[in-house]
C-alpha cells in the first residue's frame, strides 16, 4: 500500500491526527494508497519551515546560485521522468501520450523558463535633476514576496503546480504546496527531487488535505503566508480571496472557464477539426482552457458537426499505457456524477444529442472507473445550462451563426473569460475579433499552444493576474524603489 506523506522542512511526515484518506485510480476505482492529512499543526510547521528558509541559506543565495539549484531540479525531474509519469498517470488515468508529451515535460520546462526570465529581466532606473542643481538616481530592486501558498488542481497536477513553484522559487520565495486531494503523487515525489539536488530544507513544502476546515483553509488563512496562487474552480478562488483579505495578502487566481471556439466558413477545415478534437476532448475535457461552446458559420455548420462527431466516436477510452487509448476517465466518481448530471440536464432541456451522452461500454475490469462518453449537442438556446455553465468534461455544444456581430455577442455573454479559439484565414477579421473577445487568451487557428514567456490568465470570473515570463515577477516579487542623491 503506497503512502503519501506531507513534506515539511525536507522530511516526509505523517499528520499528528493520524487521519488518512484514499488515493483512488480513476481508471478502475482501485485504491492506489493512503494520503496522510495535514492538520493545523503540520501547516504551521510547513509555514515556519518556509519562513526559516527565507532567513537561512536560501535567502542568502545569489540569483545565479538559486538558478543553478533550480536547473538541477529540472534535470532531476527529467532524469526521473518515468517515476513522474507513472505517478501522474496512476493519479489521473490520463493516456500515456498526453502525460509523456505535455504534463511531465512541462514539469521541468516550468523551472527552466523562470531561470531564464529571472536572469535576464532588468529593473528600471531613472536619473533626475534635483532642485539644488545636482542629480539623483532611482532604481528598482525586486525582492521576494516571502512564503507563497500554492493551491493547485487535479487536472494537470505536476504542470500546474510547477507553473507556480518554478517562478516562486526563481524569485527567491519559499513555498507551501497544497495539492488536490485527488492527485497527491507528483507533488509528493517532487520533495525527493528537492532533497536530491540539495535544495535547502523548508524551501519546498507539501501539505495534504482538503479545502474548508482542512489544510487548504489552514494554509490560506495562515498569517505567515505572504501571497496565494491558486488554480481551480471560481467558487474556491472566491473563498481564497476572502481568506487572503485578512492580513492583506495578494492573490493570483486562474479559475474556471466556459470557453468558446468560433469557426468561420473560410477556415482551414482540417485544422479546425483537428484542433477542436483536442480542445473539446483532450484530457477528457478536464482542461480549464478547453472548448465547451463551438459557434460555426452557417454554411459549414452541418459539415463541422459531422466531422467532430466522427472524431469524437474514434476517441477510444482505455488503459493509459495502451497505445490505442485516445481518452481517459474523469478524475473521480464524484466528478463523473457531476458531468453525467449535466449530460442529463442537456437532454432535459431538449438538446439534440449528436453523439455520446452517457457512459461508454467498458471491459469488466474497468467498469469501476470514472468513464463518460465524449459528447456533442446541438439545438440548445444560449441560455441552456450546458451552454452557460462550466462542465469540465469531454463535451461541447455546437451552434450556427450568421454574422460576426452575432457571434461576438454570444461569445462574450458569459461570466467567464478565460480562452477562445478562432478559426479563419482572414487574419484581419481574426485580430479584430481577438481585440473584442473578453478573455485572457485568444488563439487564432490553434489551441493550447504555449509560449511560456507570454501572459497567462483569465478575465471576468476566470481569474485575477497574469503568470508567465516577466509577468510572473509582478506576483512573485515586490518591486522596491531606491533613490540615491548625488
Ligand atoms: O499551460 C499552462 O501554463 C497552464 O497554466 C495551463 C492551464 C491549464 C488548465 O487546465
Amino acid at each position: 500500500m503506497k503512502e503519501f506523506l506531507n513534506f515539511i522542512n525536507g522530511e516526509y511526515v505523517r499528520g499528528t491526527s493520524g487521519k488518512t484518506f484514499d488515493d483512488i485510480n480513476p481508471v478502475d476505482g482501485s485504491l492506489i494508497g493512503r494520503i496522510h492529512e495535514a492538520g493545523q499543526g503540520e501547516v504551521n510547521a510547513a509555514v515556519a519551515a518556509a519562513q526559516a528558509a527565507l532567513k537561512g541559506d536560501w535567502g542568502r543565495l545569489a540569483v545565479v546560485e538559486r538558478c543553478k539549484l533550480l536547473d538541477a531540479v529540472a534535470g532531476e525531474i527529467n532524469r526521473r521522468f518515468d517515476d513522474f509519469l507513472q505517478a501522474e498517470i496512476a493519479d489521473t488515468g490520463k493516456p500515456h501520450h498526453l502525460a509523456s508529451h505535455v504534463d511531465i515535460p512541462r514539469g521541468a520546462a516550468n523551472f527552466q523558463i523562470f531561470i531564464d526570465t529571472i536572469k535576464s529581466t532588468a529593473t528600471e532606473s531613472f536619473n533626475m535633476r534635483t532642485p539644488d542643481g545636482k542629480t539623483a538616481l532611482s532604481y528598482g530592486v525586486r525582492v521576494p514576496r516571502g512564503v507563497i501558498a500554492v493551491v493547485c488542481p487535479w487536472n494537470l497536477p505536476l504542470l500546474l503546480m510547477t507553473w507556480k513553484v518554478g517562478p516562486a522559487l526563481a524569485c527567491g520565495n519559499t513555498v507551501v504546496v497544497k495539492p488536490s486531494e485527488e492527485t497527491p503523487a507528483t507533488a509528493t515525489l517532487l520533495g525527493e527531487v528537492m532533497n536530491a539536488v540539495g535544495m535547502p530544507k523548508g524551501v519546498y513544502n507539501v501539505v495534504h488535505g482538503f479545502g474548508p476546515g482542512s489544510a487548504g483553509e489552514f494554509l490560506t488563512r495562515h498569517p505567515g503566508v505572504n501571497g496565494i496562487t491558486f488554480t481551480g474552480e471560481t467558487r474556491t478562488g472566491s473563498a481564497i480571496m476572502k481568506a487572503a483579505a485578512d492580513g492583506v495578502r495578494p492573490v493570483s487566481l486562474e479559475m474556471g472557464g466556459k470557453n468558446a471556439a468560433v469557426v468561420f466558413a473560410d477556415c482551414d477545415f482540417q485544422v479546425a477539426v483537428d484542433t477542436l478534437t483536442r480542445s473539446c476532448f483532450e484530457n477528457a475535457g478536464q482542461v480549464c482552457l478547453g472548448t465547451e461552446r463551438v459557434y460555426v458559420e452557417r454554411p459549414i455548420f452541418a459539415k463541422l458537426v459531422a466531422a467532430l462527431k466522427e472524431r469524437a466516436e474514434t476517441m477510444k477510452p482505455g488503459l493509459p499505457f495502451d497505445k490505442d487509448t485516445k481518452i481517459g476517465p474523469l478524475i473521480s466518481k464524484k466528478h463523473q456524477a457531476k458531468v453525467l448530471g449535466l449530460y442529463q440536464k442537456a437532454r432535459d432541456e431538449g438538446a439534440t444529442i449528436v453523439t455520446g451522452g452517457g457512459i461508454p461500454d467498458m471491459p469488466e475490469a474497468l467498469r469501476g472507473g470514472s468513464w463518460v462518453q465524449p459528447t456533442i449537442w446541438t439545438g440548445l438556446p444560449e441560455t441552456a445550462t450546458v451552454v452557460t455553465e462550466e462542465i469540465f468534461g469531454p463535451c461541447c455544444h455546437i451552434s450556427p451563426f450568421d454574422t460576426e456581430e452575432e457571434v461576438l455577442g454570444k461569445v462574450n455573454a458569459n461570466r467567464y473569460g478565460l480562452a477562445t479559439a478562432v478559426f479563419t484565414q482572414d487574419i484581419a477579421r481574426a485580430n479584430r475579433l481577438a481585440h473584442q473577445i473578453e478573455v485572457g487568451l485568444c488563439w487564432i487557428n490553434a489551441w493550447f499552444l504555449r509560449d511560456l514567456r507570454t501572459p497567462f490568465g483569465g478575465s471576468k470570473q476566470s481569474g485575477i493576474g497574469r503568470e508567465g515570463g516577466v509577468h510572473s515577477l509582478e506576483f512573485y516579487t515586490e518591486l522596491r524603489n531606491v533613490m540615491v542623491k548625488f
